[in-house]
């Protein structure tokens, strides 16, 4: 006789509910396995390929590499990727846009601190935002997902304002197209949020409206003492156009997201730190307020190697996007993996570091 049926056929009727139920759980967890083995090939995507960080060694790390998805198969493509936002039509989107002209949005990306700077370049209207600054930053973000020597990003304006949210002359004349901009920049907005690097808006003179909401679209804010930040989209009879509800709630959940969206007040930098908006106010009278903001970035952020901060970075996008603790965790045990007994690891060892 079938000797799964014999076990079957001998067990007592208490049992059989336990049997289904330890089936079904099963079925759970490769079902859980199964999806946070995608999001960690989409995690590893978006690191370097072949990183001398975390480049698994030994022939127990091929297992794991299989686990993970195999880097150099699945080829380096951008951490677009990682959030999986449906896209409208962006091209056409951006060819309306590149046509409302003025100002540009500048990178500079320093291979030597693995820091990029981020310009917002329109000084006489205060950096606010064209239809042709928002095609620049959607490509200067593309720029940067294939950057895979950085390790953080700072985001500031040019002349003193970090930006005063849409540009009125391009507003008024793109009264029509306000969701398919929208649409564009919660795009760019999400994939600069989501890249492997630590980022940080240098929140500085007028920061109002939509330059609030590109503020939260970076990890951290740092905060020059004499800077104004305010959500004023419903002073001008408009929500956020820019997808600011969202990260705001997500930021500081939604009882101080909707006092600061509803009551359009502008922050002074103690109660924009004390709300939790800013992570770090500079020192007054500060002569070099970026230089003062890579300085910070360094010294808190990115001390340690580029290689891990970046998957210590994208385990924390994957944990938030995934919205799932078992896959979250699944993902974070993979990755982990493939630090443990690496170079890095293996040089601090040696080196017998003491965390004084
Ligand atoms: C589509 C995005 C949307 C959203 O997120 O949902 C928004 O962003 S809505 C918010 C749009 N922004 C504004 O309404 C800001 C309006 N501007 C102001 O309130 C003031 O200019 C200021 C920012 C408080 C600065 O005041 P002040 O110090 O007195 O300077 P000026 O007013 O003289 O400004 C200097 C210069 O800059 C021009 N400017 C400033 N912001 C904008 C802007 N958003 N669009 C176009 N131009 C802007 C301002 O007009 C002055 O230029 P001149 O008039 O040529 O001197």
């Amino acid at each position: 006789m079938n000797p799964v049926l014999t076990r079957f056929s001998v067990m007592s009727p208490v049992r059989l509910p336990i049997i289904s139920m330890r089936f079904i759980y099963l079925e759970v967890n490769m079902a859980l396995v199964r999806k946070s083995n995608a999001i960690c090939r989409r995690v590893m995507k978006t690191l370097q390929p072949l990183s001398s960080a975390v480049a698994p060694s030994g022939p127990e790390s091929s297992q794991a590499q299989a686990q993970c998805g195999d880097r150099q198969a699945y080829g380096w493509v951008s951490s677009r990727s990682l959030h999986g936002f449906k896209r409208p039509n962006l091209h056409v989107i951006r060819n309306q846009l590149a046509r409302f002209e003025g100002g540009s949005v500048d990178l500079e990306k320093n291979s030597d601190n693995g820091i990029a700077i981020l310009t917002l370049n329109n000084p006489r209207r205060m950096n606010s935002m064209t239809g042709k600054m928002m095609v620049d930053m959607a490509d200067k973000v593309s720029e940067l997902e294939e950057w895979h020597e950085g390790k953080a990003l700072i985001m500031r304006g040019a002349d003193g304002n970090l930006c005063t949210g849409g540009d009125l002359t391009f507003v008024r004349k793109a009264l029509h197209y306000g969701e398919e901009m929208a649409a564009y920049q919660h795009d760019t907005l999400t994939r600069l949020l989501n890249l492997p690097l630590i980022s940080v808006a240098l929140v500085q003179g007028h920061t109002l409206g939509g330059g609030a909401e590109l503020s939260t679209a970076c990890d951290f804010r740092v905060m020059s003492s004499s800077a104004k930040i305010g959500f004023v989209q419903i002073k001008m009879g408009l929500s956020t156009a820019w997808g600011a509800a969202t990260r705001l709630t997500r930021l500081l959940g939604r009882r101080k997201a909707i006092d600061l969206l509803c009551s359009a007040k502008i922050l002074l930098p103690d109660a924009a730190l004390r709300e939790g908006l800013v992570d770090y106010i500079l020192p007054r009278g500060s002569e070099d307020e970026l230089e003062e903001t890579t300085q910070w970035l360094l010294r808190n952020l990115c001390a340690y190697d580029t290689n891990i901060t970046r998957v210590v970075k994208s385990l924390v996008v994957s944990a938030e996007l995934s919205m799932d603790h078992y896959q979250a965790l699944d993902a974070e045990r993979k990755l982990f993996g493939q630090t443990w007994g690496g170079p890095v690891q293996r040089k601090m060892l040696e080196a017998n570091v003491k965390h004084k």
